[in-house]
């Protein structure tokens, strides 16, 4: 069987690879598990030490915001204190996966939460700002507290990294079509989303990423 290595995918290709790994017992959390600790080592490789770095991690409330759920406990476990953004009420998190995520960090001191609908008087004196407010589930204008939480990001001199897709790129146009987080390094999760190389300025470096997806799960999809 061949598999194409190299293949940029749309937001409906990636969503039907994802289901057919979740129903091979691929489970979605573990999807998410990955995701989130492959994202860390990305900062821990820029940042050795994450003892003395500010790092500030926004989270939505799908599952772009359960990747960044783990980015946090990860960054925990490198020794980091990283304060989580989160946007919105924590009762109207959309997924299982990504509400364990958070209760998780609900039990654990070494993360300071803000939970917010109103992101715009928080001090954001971050070092690094991690982008888990909008992924591949992004439709239409960008709405609050979002949209302030895009604003608020983008005023910030922090090193950016998006998680999968800069929260405001439409992953499979490239185009922005109202705000957008301006990243220095979006790390996008199995393959590459056919818009992102066109939307480069906001993506900045963009990295590939496995999250344990196994190939047959493409079968019926890209092969
Ligand atoms: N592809 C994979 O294998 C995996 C991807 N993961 C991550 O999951 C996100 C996609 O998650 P999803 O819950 O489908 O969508 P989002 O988090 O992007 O959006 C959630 C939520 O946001 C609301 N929304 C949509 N558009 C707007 C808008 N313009 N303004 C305000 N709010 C908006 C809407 O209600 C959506 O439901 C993917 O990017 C990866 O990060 C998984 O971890 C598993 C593996
Ligand atoms: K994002």
């Amino acid at each position: 069987m061949k598999f194409n290595i190299d293949m940029e995918i749309t937001v409906k290709q990636m969503m039907q690879i994802e289901e057919n790994g979740h129903q091979m017992g691929f489970f979605r959390k573990l999807m998410m598990e990955n995701a989130g600790a492959i994202t860390t080592r990305h900062i821990v490789e820029r940042y050795p030490d994450l003892r003395s770095v500010k790092i500030f991690v926004f989270a939505g409330l799908g599952n772009n915001g359960g990747d960044a759920f783990v980015v946090a406990r990860h960054i925990a476990a490198f020794d980091g204190n990283p304060t989580v953004v989160l946007l919105g009420n924590p009762d109207k998190i959309k997924t299982e996966e990504a509400n364990s995520n958070w209760k998780i960090l609900e039990k654990m001191n070494s993360i300071n939460l803000i939970i917010t609908s109103d992101p715009s008087k928080i001090m954001l004196d971050a070092d690094v700002i991690v982008d888990g407010i909008l992924g591949t589930g992004i439709y239409g204008k960008i709405r609050e507290p979002y949209s302030s939480a895009i604003d608020l990001i983008n005023k910030s001199n922090a090193f950016k990294l998006s998680v999968d897709v800069p929260s405001g790129l439409d992953p499979d146009t490239g185009i922005v079509h109202d705000k957008c987080v301006k990243a220095d390094l979006t790390i996008t999760y199995h393959k590459m989303k056919i818009g992102m190389p066109k939307g480069q300025d906001m993506c900045g470096t963009i990295v590939v990423e496995k999250i344990g997806i196994p190939p047959e799960a493409e079968i019926g999809v890209l092969s």
